[in-house]
Order: C-alpha cells, then sequence, then structure tokens
C-alpha cells in the first residue's frame, strides 16, 4: 500500500490547490431523482460552475457516496461527468458505495483509487470509514496505521487526512448517530502528529469549518456541502434545506496553512421535497 503513492511534481515553495466534490448519490438512470433533485443534473451545474470560475486546480477529490443505487452504471455516469474538467480524480467509498463495484467501475486515465497523493510540501491520504452495511461510520486501527506509516515514511510533509465520515458531531441528533463512532478518539491520535494539519470529510451534506488545537498547532476540521441535496444545519429531526448544491476550493500552502472556503451553484434551481422524511 505504501508505495502506491500518485505524486504531482508541484514546487515545494508552491501551494496545492484542489477542488473537492461528495455525496453526488447518482443512479445508472441519468434521469432519477433523491428527494426531488435530478443528482446527475445537480452534479452537472456543480461541475460547471467549478469550470466557470477557472480555478488553477491540480485535481480533484471525490469524498464519497458517488452512488445511491450501487450500479456500476452509476460510477460510469460520474466518471463521464467529470471528464471535461479535464482533472485527475481521486477517489474514496462513502456508505452508499460497495467498495468493490466501486473499485471495478471508477476507471479513466485520471481516476485514482490510491490511499496517499504526494505533491509540493503536502500528502493527502484518503481513509475508507465506511462500515459494510451501515450508513455510520468507523475510523479501524488498520486505517490510522495507515496514516502513521504514511507519515513516518514522508515526515517533512504536511498532511491532509481526507475521509467519508465525520468524526466530530455537527448537532443534528438524526445524522449524528451515522458519525465516525470513534471520531473524538481519531482526531486525538491524529492531532499528536505534527504534520497533520487538516481533516476533510463529505456525509453530512453541508458545509463545516472549525478549527482544533493540535498539540503542534491548530488542525482545520472540513465539512463539505453535498452537490445534490443538502441537510438542514442544527436540526434534530431530518430536514432538507434550501441551500444550492456546492463544492469547496482548498490551497494548501508551502507553509502548511490551508486557506479554503465552499462555494454553491448559483441561482435556486434545486429545490428538493421539503416534505421529505427521510431516504
Ligand atoms: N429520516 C432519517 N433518519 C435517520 N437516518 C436517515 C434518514 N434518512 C436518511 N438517513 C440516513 O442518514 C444518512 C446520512 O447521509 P447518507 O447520504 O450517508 O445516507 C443517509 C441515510 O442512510
Ligand atoms: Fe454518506
Amino acid at each position: 500500500m505504501l508505495k502506491e503513492a500518485i505524486s504531482y511534481s508541484i514546487d515545494d515553495n508552491a501551494s496545492v490547490r484542489v477542488v473537492q466534490i461528495t455525496d453526488p448519490h447518482l443512479f445508472a438512470d441519468p434521469d432519477a431523482q433523491l428527494l426531488g433533485v435530478n443528482t446527475a443534473q445537480s452534479l452537472d451545474a456543480v461541475l460547471n460552475t467549478i469550470n466557470a470560475v477557472h480555478y488553477p486546480a491540480d485535481f480533484m477529490l471525490a469524498t464519497g457516496d458517488i452512488s445511491q443505487d450501487y450500479s456500476g452504471e452509476s460510477y460510469h455516469n460520474f466518471v463521464r461527468a467529470i471528464a471535461p474538467l479535464e482533472l485527475p480524480c481521486h477517489y474514496l467509498p462513502g456508505n452508499h458505495d460497495d467498495p468493490r463495484i466501486m473499485r471495478l467501475n471508477m476507471q479513466g486515465p485520471k481516476i485514482f483509487g490510491q490511499r496517499r497523493i504526494l505533491a509540493g510540501n503536502w500528502q493527502i491520504i484518503m481513509l475508507d470509514s465506511t462500515v459494510r452495511g451501515k450508513p455510520g461510520g468507523h475510523m479501524s486501527d488498520s486505517e490510522i496505521d495507515i496514516i502513521k506509516s504514511a507519515v513516518a515514511d514522508q515526515p517533512d510533509r504536511y498532511t491532509l487526512l481526507v475521509m467519508h465520515h465525520n468524526p466530530i458531531l455537527v448537532n443534528c441528533a438524526w445524522l449524528d448517530q451515522h458519525c465516525m463512532d470513534n471520531g473524538n478518539d481519531f482526531i486525538k491520535q491524529v492531532a499528536e502528529l505534527p504534520q497533520v494539519k487538516g481533516l476533510l470529510w463529505g456525509h453530512v451534506h453541508q458545509k463545516l469549518d472549525q478549527k482544533h488545537p493540535g498539540k503542534h498547532g491548530m488542525v482545520h476540521l472540513m465539512a463539505t456541502p453535498s452537490t445534490c441535496i443538502q441537510f438542514k444545519p442544527k436540526s434534530s429531526y431530518f430536514a432538507l434545506d434550501a441551500l444550492q448544491p456546492g463544492y469547496r476550493l482548498l490551497e494548501l500552502k508551502a507553509n502548511g496553512t490551508i486557506l479554503t472556503n465552499i462555494y454553491r451553484v448559483p441561482g435556486d434551481n434545486f429545490s428538493p421535497d421539503r416534505d421529505a422524511s427521510g431516504y
């Protein structure tokens, strides 16, 4: 595993620029909807918005729940949808992805499932927080071992840890039951590593930007809106938000700091069924 890293030739004193999209929940059927939103069309709208802002990204991170129906075709639809951006795409599984079907079908010259990305002064580690058959997550000891050996292998690189599930609660009781169930312990362990500068995830279909006091400085904690339906923040029961689909841009600077923000599709073309009680 460790040797399987994808390297980008980016100068050590240059920033690494990343686009993150997450939770597209695609179907084999391009006309299918999730709670009233055509997820293929909302993904296209996000990708068109990313294209329009001409962010000089080096690569894209796709952080899970690529599929909603576990079909191989849904992954082919994803690969086809992102092709016009001509960006390398690194992916990891969410609770709605079957890792085997995902690996088999997320195929293309610029599609990567490798665990490690080396770029500029940074190492990005793609983690699997899924628990087979469950919506909630867990960061296993073997995943934490991957982090520790990757950091030991590249001790002079700043490190961004990327995963699907939220390691901290988002104050939505209905949703927090599906969090990473050992998130506190996970954060405690990785905050001990001076190289770790940020944790990035999806799953909660809403924006979150917090700082966690690590042993060697603040660690960014970042969640990114879905490219389809949005969950209403701080709602104890299942509730959708009228906010539009979104994505995140990150600039991983050569000095280890992270500049980042989330952005949303303009207009209000995507309004979900607000009476929906779940899926
Ligand atoms: N009404 C609900 N109550 C609890 N969980 C739900 C509800 N609706 C959907 N979910 C689950 O919560 C998960 C959160 O986001 P996911 O897209 O991973 O998949 C979702 C479903 O598995
Ligand atoms: Fe999810």
